[in-house]
C-alpha cells in the first residue's frame, strides 16, 4: 500500500473494507473466464492478483453465469469492481472506469482466401459478427454506421458463422480471436486485418465508490511495464492445454469389442456348423460303406476290399479265398411269418457272421439275403472250414420260428491268379448254386 501513496480518505476507505467483490466476464478467454473449477483465469485475473496484493484486501469473485448478468450485478451492487470494462455512456450513470491498463487492436478473420483488408471501408457491404454486450461493438457502430453487423453470444459462434460461409469476417481483438481459433479447432480461418481502433481495458468501478475508483487508478499505475510485459507474456504464450478427448478412444474400444465378438460369434457359428457338417459327412460316409439294416459293410465297400485283397495278392501272393452265402427258402420266411421277422433274422445272421469270424476276415451283406466274406491269407480249405462252421452255427441257431430252421448255402472259392473279381465271384456264386441244387444248407467248394 505504501507505493499507493493512499490519500487519507482512500487509506480509511481501505480500512472498512473487508473484500473486493469482483464480477467478471466468464467466457472471454483468453482475457478473462471461469474454469471449470470455479476459478477465476485468464489475463485479467493474473492483474486483478497483483492488485489484490497491491491493496492489501482480497478479491473475491462474484460467478455470473454471462457479460450481460456481470452488467447487472454491478448495477444492483452485488459488486463493487467489474474486471474490464469500457467507458460507455449507456454504462455511465451506474459505472466509472479506471484508466485503460491494456489495449489491444481490433482485427478480422476471414476465410484464408480473402486478400489483406486494410481499411474496414474496402469491405464495407459485407457481413460482420461480433460478439454482443461488448464495448468494441459500440466502438464499431460508432465509427462505421451502417455497417451490418450481426450480434452472436459467443466468440465461437461467431468464427463457426464465418467458417461456414455466412458471415464475412468476425471482428475481435487478436489474443481473443487466435486463442479461440485454437481452443475450438477452427483452423479455416486467418487474421486478415488489423484494425485502426483500438480496444482498451480499463477496471470498471461502482458509480458510488469513487474512492475505490481511485485506488485502481493508483495501482494501475503503479503496475510496472515490466510486470504488465510479464503478465501478457506468460498468458499469450501459454499452449492451451487440451482436456484428453478419451470419447473417441472409447468408441473405437467399444468399436473394436463389437467386431471382436461379432468375430467370436462367427467363429462360433461356423465352429457348429462345421461340427454338424463333420458328423453328417461321417454318417454319409458311413452310410455310402455300409449296409443300413445290418450296419455290415455294403456291397460297395465288399468291392474295394476285394481290390485291396487283389493288390496285397499281387505284391505279397499271400492267397485269399471267397465265400458267398445265400439264406435258404428266405421267400418262405418272408412270406410266413412276414417282413419285419424276415429283416430280423437276417440281422441275426449278419451279427452271428461278424461276431464269429477272425478280425481280419471282411464280410459284408452282398444282396437282399445274401452275404459275402473275404477270406485273407485263406484257401479253399481253410476257407471251407469257415463256411462250415459258419453254416453249422446259423443251422443250430435258435431263431424263435416255428414251424422250421433257419439255413444257409454256403459257396466257396479262392482266387486263381489273373482272374478278374467278376471271375473269382461268378465261381463263388457257382458253387453257391451247386449247394443250393444239392438240397441247400451245404457248403460247396469250387
Ligand atoms: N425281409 C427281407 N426280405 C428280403 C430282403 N432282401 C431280400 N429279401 C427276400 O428274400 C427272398 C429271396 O427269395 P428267393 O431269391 O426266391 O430265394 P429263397 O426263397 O431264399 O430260396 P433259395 O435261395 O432258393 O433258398 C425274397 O422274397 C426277397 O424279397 C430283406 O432285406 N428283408
Amino acid at each position: 500500500q505504501q507505493i499507493l501513496n493512499l490519500t487519507a480518505s482512500e487509506q480509511t476507505f481501505l480500512d472498512k473494507l473487508d473484500e473486493i467483490h469482483l464480477c467478471t466476464d466468464p467466457d472471454w478467454m483468453p482475457y478473462e473466464g471461469i474454469d471449470k473449477y470455479g476459478q477465476y483465469t485468464g489475463i485479467m485475473s493474473s492483474f486483478h492478483q497483483v492488485w489484490s496484493e497491491m491493496i492489501g484486501k482480497p478479491v473475491v469473485l462474484v460467478k455470473t453465469s454471462s457479460w450481460d448478468e456481470s452488467l447487472k450485478f454491478i448495477r444492483e451492487k452485488k459488486c463493487d469492481v467489474l474486471s474490464s470494462a469500457q467507458d460507455i455512456p449507456e454504462r455511465r450513470d451506474y459505472l466509472s472506469v479506471t484508466n485503460p491498463y491494456i489495449s489491444y487492436s481490433l482485427a478480422l478473420a476471414t476465410h484464408p482466401d480473402i486478400p489483406f483488408i486494410i481499411n474496414l471501408a474496402q469491405v464495407k457491404d459485407k457481413k460482420f459478427v461480433m460478439v454482443k454486450d461488448y464495448a468494441a461493438i459500440k466502438l464499431i457502430k460508432n465509427n462505421y454506421p451502417g455497417l451490418n453487423i450481426v450480434e452472436v453470444n459467443s466468440a465461437v459462434e461467431g468464427l463457426k458463422l464465418v467458417e461456414r460461409g455466412m458471415a464475412f469476417a468476425f471482428i475481435d481483438t487478436v489474443p481473443s480471436i487466435n486463442y479461440q481459433m485454437l481452443a475450438h479447432g477452427i483452423s479455416h480461418l486467418k487474421i486478415s486485418g488489423v484494425l485502426i481502433e483500438h480496444y482498451n481495458m480499463s477496471v470498471g468501478v461502482r458509480k458510488d465508490l469513487p474512492l475505490l475508483l481511485s485506488i485502481y487508478n493508483k495501482v494501475i499505475d503503479a503496475t510496472s511495464e515490466e510486470k504488465r510485459q510479464q503478465i501478457l507474456n506468460n498468458w499469450l504464450s501459454v499452449q492451451l492445454q487440451y482436456d484428453a478427448d478419451y470419447s473417441l478412444l472409447w468408441k473405437l474400444l467399444a468399436g473394436l469389442f463389437i467386431i471382436l465378438m461379432l468375430s467370436l460369434y462367427r467363429y462360433r457359428v461356423i465352429h457348429r456348423h462345421n461340427t454338424e457338417l463333420k458328423a453328417v459327412n461321417k454318417k454319409l460316409v458311413h452310410m455310402s460303406k455300409n449296409d443300413q439294416l445290418t450296419g455290415l459293410p455294403n456291397r460297395y465297400y465288399l468291392h474295394e476290399a476285394f481290390q485291396e485283397a487283389l493288390q496285397t495278392y499281387h505284391r505279397y501272393q499271400h492267397q485269399f479265398s471267397v465265400i458267398i452265402i445265400d439264406i435258404d427258402y428266405f421267400k418262405k420266411v418272408n412270406d410266413t411269418h412276414g417282413h419285419v421277422v424276415g429283416d430280423e433274422v437276417i440281422k441275426k445272421i449278419a451279427d452271428m457272421l461278424s461276431d464269429n469270424l477272425r478280425d481280419t476276415d471282411i464280410v459284408g451283406r452282398w444282396g437282399g439275403e445274401e452275404f459275402l466274406i473275404i477270406c485273407p491269407e485263406t484257401d479253399n480249405a481253410g476257407a471251407k472250414a469257415v463256411a462250415e462252421h459258419m453254416r453249422q452255427l446259423i443251422a443250430d441257431a435258435d431263431f424263435g420260428l416255428k414251424p422250421g430252421n433257419i439255413t444257409a448255402s454256403f459257396g466257396v472259392t479262392e482266387y486263381n491268379k489273373n482272374e478278374s473279381v467278376d471271375e473269382c465271384i461268378k465261381r463263388a456264386d457257382m458253387a453257391l448254386y451247386r449247394a443250393k441244387e444239392l438240397g441247400r444248407n451245404k457248403t460247396i467248394v469250387f
